[in-house]
């Protein structure tokens, strides 16, 4: 179990493919794949993903950590937790992917993609979470990192939900040190969208900081998800935040159709960057975008996409 990073990089499975340890059972399940039981009743399932982009690897950091603490027996487990490293061949190679955006494949998007390993891995991974569930309280934890500097360091997407949130997980994401919470309006081909509409989970991606290659992350910037998750593990509630996350909604995607799409945007500016109305924020073969409300604010500016993907989200403020 301590080796399921070092195997997962070097691409061999373990010798010992389950264990039991004070406290708990773990079992590896394929590459990137464990799931850990504790003997005790659980108080829900847990599935904490990583590196659904290989070049997001600070949380992979994190994640080794916490399965080091508990092969320690230093963390108490109250969850049935299934932890998942999502693009293993795209972390090797300190990739976003190989052939495809994994996290754009999610909810059966796989079918629309040639064979190729994330399609392969996007098919595997919804198999997997789908016969993991089966406690009422379900959570899925994605972590991520993001490609540019953001206004709020640290930030949560929330998926379209059918219906309210519950603010206790709400809450708890303020208390991981999440600044801000995005809340799509339409369904995406998401990891957290699938578990969150697939599988009825409680399910975030959680966008911890700027993206940096394995071994140049400095951790104790990931200090209150550490504690946070540390304290969701061992069943208690973490310390809250004096203030709560500002809250956006999604109002827009723009999206890259071809070639032709420009969006006019400097290469460096920051997620949450606000614009005003009537600002040009992208064109495309004679077609204009246009900011409509009187104030927006961007999301994953990014025009280097393949056709056909997102190229940033315009967000307003929720409240
Ligand atoms: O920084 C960027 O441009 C991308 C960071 C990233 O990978 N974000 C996720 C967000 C997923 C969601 O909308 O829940 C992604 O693009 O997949
Ligand atoms: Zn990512």
């Amino acid at each position: 179990m301590r080796d399921f990073l070092a195997r997962t990089l070097n691409g061999r499975a373990p010798q010992a493919q389950c264990g039991e340890q004070r406290g708990f059972s773990w079992q590896w399940r394929e590459e990137g794949i464990l799931s850990i039981a504790p003997d005790a009743e659980p108080v829900g399932d847990l599935v904490i993903s990583a590196a659904i982009h290989g070049n997001e690897t600070a949380p992979v950091e994190l994640l080794d950590a916490i399965i080091q603490a508990l092969a320690a027996g230093e963390l108490p487990l109250r969850w049935r937790l299934l932890v998942l490293l999502g693009n293993p061949g795209a972390l090797r190679a300190g990739r976003r992917y190989q052939a495809q955006d994994l996290n754009r494949l999610f909810s059966q998007g796989w079918q629309r993609f040639p064979e190729g390993a994330e399609r392969e891995r996007a098919r595997l991974l919804e198999q997997r979470l789908m016969e993991f569930y089966r406690a009422p309280r379900r959570w899925h934890l994605d972590l991520h990192t993001a490609l540019r500097e953001s206004l709020h360091p640290r930030f949560g997407v929330l998926p379209a939900s059918q219906t309210p949130w519950d603010e206790g997980f709400l809450a708890w994401l303020g208390a991981a040190g999440l600044e801000a919470l995005v809340f799509h309006q339409s369904p995406a081909g998401t990891f957290s969208h699938f578990s969150h509409a697939c599988c009825a989970a409680l399910s975030a991606t959680l966008e911890l900081g700027k993206a940096r290659p394995l071994g140049d992350n400095d951790l104790t910037q990931f200090r209150l998800a550490d504690m946070a998750l540390r304290a969701l593990l061992r069943g208690e509630t973490p310390v809250m935040p004096e203030r709560p996350p500002r809250r956006y909604r999604v109002v827009r995607q723009l999206t890259k159709q071809s070639e032709a799409f420009v969006l006019h945007m400097a290469d460096q500016t920051p997620n949450f960057t606000a614009f005003h109305a009537g600002d040009l924020l992208a064109e495309e073969s004679g077609r204009r975008y246009l900011a409509r409300y009187p104030t927006e604010y961007v999301l994953f500016p990014n025009p280097r996409v393949a056709p056909g993907l997102r190229a940033g989200l315009m967000l307003i403020d929720a409240e």
